[in-house]
């Protein structure tokens, strides 16, 4: 099927408010006469971390130093320095370990995430939660008996005997107990009346969204950190291996409004997570479908559908779909009623910074499979053109095929 629009990402909102600046890192003070830090560090610019720390290195006390980075970031990192910078002055070491964290993470999006924070504080400072019990992980409150069981088991086939599994990757199965649903209906319910009231910017989830909150925002997010590591975590080690499952280690989580007067339909697109868990919360809705295409890396979001690859999905209030982030995917109009959902997208920063290095992905992206399988199909055709005497040839070619899928890193 050819695709009619391109697939769009679905990016978090970034927020722009409070005072908008940063917090300035506090300079090192520095005796007059002697180089500046910078300077120092000037001749090891071009040095990078070690891989492996040097473990039996006592770091420098960093405790005084103020900025966005906790001083055990600069404890640890300084045992990453190369040989030549790990004995320099304090100032020295300091100055380089800002500089590689800038290169990670540019000021813009430092800046952002500052806004962002000072912005979260507010609300926890001044919003008073309806249902306080769900703020903390209860797992016979919040899970059924049939879910915590597969969790607690712990082996694959535990996990696959309460989860249907209609295209590879696409889980469904049975998880909340209506009782928590509803508490958290009313939750949102109660934030976004208060957001109204106090005429607060309230941050939308995605820039695909017009309604829905941020959960995280309003002081759900330790318990939400607990409902990734202790229930999805487990689950996506075993189902989602090839794409960081084991790894998974923070999350977005937000709620997702549709009906009348609220958002309508959900384009195609894929997620900003490596596995996302998407629940029903309720209420009462026709429609609302949600409709997958395929799971594609990057170079091939807006490659055609396989026939195979297409499925709809209906929801259910209380069952959970679980998908790799990368599955394209977009939800139909509800058409009646009022559908609300509960979206955790898990990331994994191992995976993310691994991902870097490799060229393609035929262990989890549709497309790089079905270019490995032409490939390998093109080296059997030339194989069986060739006559025995002129088999090296063919053999090369074979050769060159393999030596090309495995060559992941660059
Ligand atoms: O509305 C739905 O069920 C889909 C939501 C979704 O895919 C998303 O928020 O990323
Ligand atoms: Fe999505």
């Amino acid at each position: 099927m050819a695709l009619d629009a391109p697939v769009e990402r679905r990016d978090e909102v970034q927020i722009a408010m409070g005072n908008g600046n940063g917090v300035a890192p506090s300079q090192p003070s520095r005796p007059a006469g002697r180089p500046t830090a910078a300077a120092a560090a000037a001749p090891y610019a071009d040095r990078r971390l070690r891989l492996n720390p040097n473990a039996d290195h006592k770091p420098e006390d960093y405790s005084d130093v103020r900025g966005e980075y906790a001083p055990a970031v600069y404890s640890a990192l300084e045992r990453h320095l190369p040989p030549s910078l790990i004995d320099a002055d304090r100032d020295v070491k300091l100055h380089f370990m800002r500089d590689i964290l800038a290169r990670y993470w540019p000021q813009g999006e430092r800046n952002k995430v500052q806004r962002h924070r000072e912005y979260r504080q507010r609300i926890l400072h001044l919003y008073k939660p309806l249902h306080e019990e769900l703020y903390n992980m209860h797992p016979s409150v919040f899970f059924l008996p049939t879910f915590l069981e597969a969790v607690r088991s712990n082996t694959e086939e535990c996990f696959r005997s309460i989860m249907t599994e209609p295209i590879p990757g696409v889980y469904s199965f049975a998880m909340l107990q209506p009782t928590f649903c509803e508490m958290l209906l009313e939750e949102v319910e109660n934030f976004e009346k208060w957001v109204h009231a106090m005429k607060f910017k309230i941050m939308r989830p995605n820039t695909m969204n017009k309604y829905g909150a941020v959960l995280d925002d309003f002081g759900l997010e330790a318990m939400l950190n607990q409902f990734m590591e202790q229930f999805i975590a487990p689950i996506s080690k075993v189902l989602y291996p090839e794409v960081g499952g084991g790894t998974l280690d923070s999350h977005h989580a937000f709620i997702v409004e549709y009906g009348k007067d609220r958002d309508v339909e959900l384009g195609f697109h894929v997620d900003d997570s490596e596995v996302t868990l998407n629940v029903c919360l309720g209420k009462q809705f026709f429609g609302g479908e949600l409709y997958f295409r395929g799971i594609r890396c990057e170079n091939h979001v807006n490659s055609e559908t396989q026939h195979e690859e297409m499925y709809d999905y209906t929801h259910i209030p209380g069952w959970a779909v679980l998908h790799h982030g990368r599955h394209r995917h977009g939800a139909r109009a509800t058409s009646s009623g009022l559908r609300i959902n509960l979206l955790l997208w898990c990331r994994s920063s191992v995976f993310r910074e691994m991902k870097k290095y490799q060229k393609d992905f035929p262990s989890w992206c549709g497309e790089c499979q079905r270019e490995k399988r032409e490939r390998q199909s093109q080296c059997v055709k030339a194989t069986k053109m060739v006559s025995p005497n002129t088999h090296t040839q063919a053999n090369r070619l074979c050769l060159c095929c393999h030596f090309l899928d495995t060559l992941y890193f660059l």
